[in-house]
Formats: structure tokens, sequence, C-alpha cells
């Protein structure tokens, strides 16, 4: 046998050992979860919210469990003191609670992707193991030692690296969890607390990291993060559905997902906006102007205000109105809460005019009646209404939209031409830009929330009763309990939710006003500053990643400058990491994105490919006197040759590029290439994909940020470079495919193309 050979050998009986300690696993977790369910629904109420919770977490546990199958194992660390410590997707014990798996997490795993020859932090050798299904299929070893004569290479288990970046793409991103580089990973575990923002070019690997940072602060946190929930914001559902595969296979289940248009529980925003109405949206002086628009229901009436009531006559005075708006604000409560103090003083005020008949002041008993008279009094409700107006965050905003002295009285730093772009009749649909205005609104008009007060107290004694008995559960040792690790808190939560059990997840996801351990934001350069106000509300700690790259932007509220961006929001309390290897594109392509992106003037940050491709670039060029269906056939024709050579069964995805007026006939004329170069049978199967999953699809590049192609036919470049993104979105297409990019033109190209 070989030296390789005994080698897998080798590796092949671990691995055996690993699985089969997960398949014991599973089975007891699913052993228990079918005894826990056996007991049905018998017993007082206490022992079934005990018997609810245990199965809760038998469930997550066998989720976890099932999982990790993929892959399980892919690393191996051969320390200097001769310990051999085996990296995977979870930590295992054996039987005698020996560690047998290292949690890739866990701080002992740390050298597994930041040792290197010149720091080998007690690593002898760096081994990655290459399974399919349970199978170890290839080894990669580095030895990280100067002197061994192996010439050390920057990147970290280049062979997988390499083939995993080689590998076709099925429209949903997968882990990196086996190849994560140093550069990488020293965001990965960097410290919780604080703004971390993540500037890196296409493809550096910004959103993978981001996900992977999620799934450690999880783990390295567990306790606080559990509670508190993690929210991740990404662009758009598109985008979130391509992700969302990527943390329940590390692991992970309970990070809210979300977009900014749907930020507020309730609220749907479908519709859109033009660009230059979306940037005025996105300015931060809305803070003031939602101020001022709130401000504007709590005023003085012009004129003092006669009532008559049971015959008696009372003036609503001017200077009461006045004292009594004053003594509401001080509250310092929002809106419609503090209307509650000003009715209420408004209504003393008044009644104190009124005397006995024998001119004296009036009994509590009477007064108290007389308050309740004014208050039911329609004149006097209209009175008070109009000095202190109870308004919905919905109706204030559209309101302003709708009213154009409103708005100037609310606005006036806008100009007329600003206002008028604002212009909406009421009832429209809502926007992803309204959004954090509507979400300021709601800060500063308040909820009513006296039931939810109410609730809430409630909810806190019920958890106080169930965190008693939690620690006498636990205490107890019932064999249930030994099982898995839990501590009280968590099963208090269990035990405390009656009905369906709610994750942290979801009752952060139906709660507006909950706020976050963590939020990490994706494509974070497209946010406005308004979107920042409303994310960074849901965080008071400020503990936040944000990835993204200022020279992909394409949204005209979005940021061109970090600094700009978030200093006036979080101060000195941000920090910048960047990363600079490519691990999507290769060079040829690479580098020309970034020489176009640089001729057009982006702020372009330092980028190298990890790799090149032969033939990764080609340029098909149309002539214009080749009549209008030239470029259309031409176009159709390279998609089809590149899906025949990267589209199969379960992987490899081809996109056409184009800016937005042309995509619907580009995509007809595809259509009928695929049924010629592919046959009908294939291209029917492609036809009937769900439109995010089609291999072979016409997109315009906007709807492209942040996903990935194995090949793209870029159309026109010039076009989409004088498209509303400009050249952002130019940058953005080029720097989507993983192995080649086909450049159809009629047109000059735009400077930069060629060296
Ligand atoms: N360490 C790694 N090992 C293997 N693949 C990696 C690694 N880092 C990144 N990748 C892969 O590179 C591709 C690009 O990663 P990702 O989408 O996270 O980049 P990005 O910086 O967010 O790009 P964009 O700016 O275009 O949104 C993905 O397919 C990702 O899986």
């Amino acid at each position: 046998m070989t030296g390789i050979g005994s080698e897998l050998n080798h590796e092949q009986a671990v691995v055996d050992v690993l699985y089969a300690r997960l398949d014991e696993l599973r089975a007891a977790t699913r052993a228990r979860l079918r005894d826990v369910r056996l007991q049905g629904a018998v017993g007082t109420h206490q022992n079934r919210s005990e018997r609810d919770a245990f199965a809760t977490l038998y469930e997550d546990r066998a989720a976890q469990l099932d999982a990790v199958e993929e892959r399980l194992v892919f690393g191996r660390l051969d320390l200097t003191g001769g310990e051999v410590r085996y990296v995977g997707r979870i930590g295992l014990n054996d039987a005698e609670h020996r560690g047998i798996l290292t949690d890739w997490r866990a701080p002992a795993a740390e050298a597994f992707y930041r040792a290197t020859a010149l720091h080998p932090a007690d690593v002898r050798r760096r081994r990655h193991l290459v399974t399919k299904a349970r199978a170890v299929t290839g080894l990669e070893d580095e030895v990280l030692d100067l002197d061994s004569g192996i010439e050390a290479s920057s990147l970290s288990g280049e062979g997988a690296l390499l083939a995993s970046m080689a590998t076709g793409r099925t429209g949903r991103m997968t882990d990196i969890v086996a190849t994560i580089q140093a550069e990488q990973d020293r965001i990965i575990r960097s410290e919780l607390t604080g703004a971390l923002v993540v500037q890196g070019g296409p493809g550096t690997g910004k959103t993978a990291v981001a996900l992977h940072r999620a799934a450690y602060l999880l783990y390295a946190h567990r306790r606080m993060l559990e509670r508190s929930g993690v929210l991740l914001v990404g662009p758009n559902r598109s985008f979130l559905r391509y992700i969302d595969q990527v943390l329940p296979s590390l692991g992970e289940t309970g990070v809210v997902a979300t977009t900014i248009a749907e930020l507020i529980p309730g609220v749907e925003a479908t519709g859109l906006d033009a660009p230059d109405v979306a940037r005025v949206k996105g300015r931060p002086l809305w803070r003031r102007v939602i101020r001022r628009a709130v401000r504007a229901r709590e005023r003085v009436p012009a004129a003092d205000t006669q009532v008559r009531i049971d015959g008696q006559d009372f003036v609503i005075r001017r200077r009461d109105v006045e004292g009594a708006i004053g003594r509401a604000r001080r509250s310092h409560k929002p809106h419609n809460e503090a209307r509650t103090t000003f009715v209420k003083d408004m209504l003393g005020r008044i009644a104190d005019q009124a005397t006995s008949f024998d001119g004296t002041r009036l009994a509590a008993e009477e007064r108290a009646a007389l308050i309740e008279d004014l208050r039911s009094d329609r004149d006097v409700r209209v009175a008070l209404n109009l000095a202190w107006f109870p308004i919905t965050p919905q109706k204030l905003l559209e309101d302003l939209y709708a009213k154009p002295h409103r708005l100037a009285e609310a606005a006036p730093e806008l100009s007329l031409a600003e206002r008028d772009l604002l212009r909406r009749a009421p009832g429209g649909a809502w926007t992803e830009a309204d959004v954090p205005l509507l979400d300021e609104a709601y800060e500063l008009l308040g909820e009513d929330d006296s039931l939810a007060r109410a609730e809430a107290a409630m909810a806190a004694r019920e958890r106080s009763e169930a965190l008693e008995h939690a620690r006498s559960v636990l205490s107890s040792g019932s064999t249930a309990s030994t099982m898995i690790q839990v501590d009280a808190e968590t099963l208090a939560d269990r035990f405390a939710t009656s009905g369906p059990s709610l994750t942290t997840a979801e009752r952060a996801a139906a709660d507006r006003a909950w706020t976050f351990g963590h939020v990490v934001v994706d494509e974070a350069q497209e946010l406005s500053p308004m979107a920042w106000r409303a994310l960074v509300r849901r965080v008071p700690t400020r503990s936040m990643t944000i990835v993204g790259d200022v020279a992909q932007t394409s949204s005209a509220a979005g940021a061109r400058d970090w600094g700009e961006m978030l200093t006036p929001l979080l101060r000195e309390s941000w920090r910048l990491a960047e990363l600079t290897v490519s691990y999507r594109t290769p060079a040829t392509v690479a580098d020309t994105a970034q020489r176009v992106a640089r001729a057009g003037g982006l702020p372009v940050s330092e980028l190298t490919a990890a790799r090149d491709v032969t033939g990764a670039m080609a340029f098909v060029r149309v002539r214009a006197d080749d009549g209008a269906g030239a470029l259309p056939a031409e176009v159709a024709h390279e998609a089809a040759a590149l899906a025949k050579e990267y589209v199969e069964a379960d992987a490899g995805r081809v996109a056409v590029l184009a800016a937005a007026p042309r995509t619907r006939e580009l995509a007809g004329a595809v259509t009928a290439a695929l049924r010629s170069a592919l046959g009908e049978d294939e291209a029917e199967r492609i036809a009937a994909q769900q439109p995010e999953d089609r291999q072979v699809t016409v997109l315009d590049p906007r709807e492209t940020k942040g996903l990935e192609f194995d090949a793209v036919v870029l159309v026109e470049p010039a076009e989409i470079a004088l498209g509303p993104g400009g050249l952002s979105d130019l940058y953005v297409a080029m720097t989507r495919p993983t192995q080649r990019l086909v450049v159809v033109h009629g047109r000059e190209l735009p400077a930069g193309f060629e060296e």
C-alpha cells in the first residue's frame, strides 16, 4: 500500500468513528424525543409544559445533528507536543466524554485557520480532509515548518479552496467552513463589542464572512445572543433566499433575516421610488422633519373656544392649552402617550372654572363627575383633539406627502422641487425608503401600549415562576435534563410559552421595538442615513457587523464613504477591516473590472484574485450595420453555448446581464436558442425552474447584487454604465462570474476595458 493510500485508510477509520458517534447521538436524541412525546397529554399543567419544553429542545438538537451530515469533519491539526486534533462542523465527545471532534468555532480550532509557517502556533502540520458523503477522497497537507522546504502559499488549504471555487454554482450559497482564510478568520472571530465594518471588493467573501461571524458569535456568546437574538439585514428577499442554507448548515437557525422594506411588522413596502425620490427620503434631515410634523399636531389654537355643558359656560383658553402642552411635552413620552397627560391636565383646568352654586370650589366628587362630562362632550373633544391630535405613523407620513402646506411647514430645508418630488396621494403603496421614516414616526408617536404593558407585566411574573421551576427541574437531575446541555434560562423560556413555543427569533420578528444583541448588515453600502438610524435603534449596544463595498453602491441614498455615513451615527464606536482577495472572479476578469471602475472614478479597494481561469474573458463585437436583431441573436447564441458547457442537472448557472429595458427581448431570444442548443426536454426543465433558481437567466445587474454564476454574458456595457446605477452596476455585473465573462457589444466599450 502506498503512503497516501495508508494515510487515506487511516483517516477513513477516524472519519468512520466520528460518523458512528454522530449516528449514535442522533438515535439517542430521537429515542428521548419519542419517550417524551409518548408521555402524552397527561399530568399536571407543569408536567405538560416540562414535557413540551424538552421535546422542543430535542427537536432542535435533532435538527442540528441532521444539518452537519455533509463534511462533518474537514481538518486535522498535528501539534508539536504530539497531540492530534480533528476540526469539524460541531464538537463531539465520545461516550467517555473525551473530545473527539473540535467545533470550528472553538478557540482550539483557531490555529486551523490562522497558523502559518511564520507563525505556526504549535501546529506542525495542517491537513485538509476532502470527503464525499462519508468517504475520504483526498488529503492536503501543509507542513508549517520554515525549514521544510515546502514553499508557503498565502492561501491555506489551497487545493481544497481552488476545488470549491471551481465547483458549479447552484443558486444557493454554501458555507466555507472548511476553507476559511486567515484574513477572513480574523474578522469572523473579532470581538463582539462595537461595530465592525468590513470593506472588500466583489467576491472577497464578505457575505460568507458575515454569516460565519454570526454563527461564531452565537457559539461564543450563546447565553447572551440566544436571548436577545441576532438580526440579519439583506438587500432583498431573493438575496436572503440565496443565503438561507448557510446558517442552518453551520447548526444555527435562530437568526431573524429581514430587509429594510420588511423592518416593521405589519407594514408592507411594495411600492418603488424613483432614485431621486429615494435619495430625498434617505436624508438625515427627516429626523427633524418628522419631529416637526409631530409637534405640528400639538398646537395652541388661534383663539379661545367657548363650550357649554349642562347650561354652564366654559372657556378652553389659549394660555391653558399652552401650559398643558408644555407640561405634556416635559413628560418626554411619545406623542400619543403624552396625550393622556395633556387631556387630563386640560380637563382639570377647564373644571377649575366651575364653582358650586354658592360660589365655592367644587367638592372632589362633583369635580370628578364634571371632568367625566367634559371628557365625553363632543365640542371639548374636538377642541382638545385640535390642540393635541392623536395620529398614527402612517397617517402622519401620508399627510406630509399629500398636503403641501404640512410638508412646507415640517421640511423648510427641502427645496420646492424636492417637496414636489414627494407629492403622493394618500393610500399609495409604501416604499422601502418610507419604512425608516415610518419607524422614526413610530418612535416619536409611540404605540398605544397600555395593553402591551399589562401583557409584559404578566409575562415577567410568569417568567420568574418558570425560572424557579426550571431551576428545580435541573437540580433534580432528571434524566431528560442530563441528556443535553441546557441552562435554567433556556428551559424557562420553553416553560413560559404556552401553546406552540415561540423561539427568540419568532418573538423578535413580530415586535417592532425588539432590541437585538447583534445586527449583521450585508450590502450595507446601499443603506441611507435614515435606514441606518432605524437599524441602530434596534441594537442599543451598537454591536454590529457591517459588510459592503462602497464601489458597488447603486442606491442614490447609499454610502460612498463609510466614515461619512457612519461617524455621525456611531461616532468612534466603529472599526474598519478589509478583505482583499477575490475568491469568485478569475484574475483576468477581476483586473478588467477594476480598471473600468477606476477609470470611472469609483472608490475601488485593493483586490487580488485568488486564481485565474484560462479563457476567462471573451469579446463579441456586433456591427451596427448587422441590423437591430443582431445583438439579441448573438447574445442568445453565446448564452446557449455557455449553457451547454456549464449547466448540468444539479449545478451550473449562466446569466445574461443587460440594462433593464433590454431584458424582456433578450429573455425571449435566449429561450428559443436554448431549445435548439440543448433540446426541448432540457430547455423545458430549465424553463420550469423557479426564477431565483433558474440555471439560465436574463437579469438586470441590480438584481444580481451579491449573487454569482459560473458564466455571464454581459450585454452592451456602455448602456449599463448609463443606466440608473451607473458604473457601479457595470462593476457589479462584471464581477458575477466564477469562470467566464463573455462581453457582447455593438457600441464602444467604456474606458478601462483595454489595458
Ligand atoms: N475562504 C473561502 N473558501 C471557499 N470559498 C470562498 C471563501 N471565501 C469566499 N468564498 C466564495 O467566494 C464567493 C464570493 O463570496 P461572497 O459572496 O461572500 O463575496 P462578497 O464579498 O459578498 O461579494 P459581493 O461584493 O459580490 O457581494 C462565494 O462563492 C464564496 O463561497
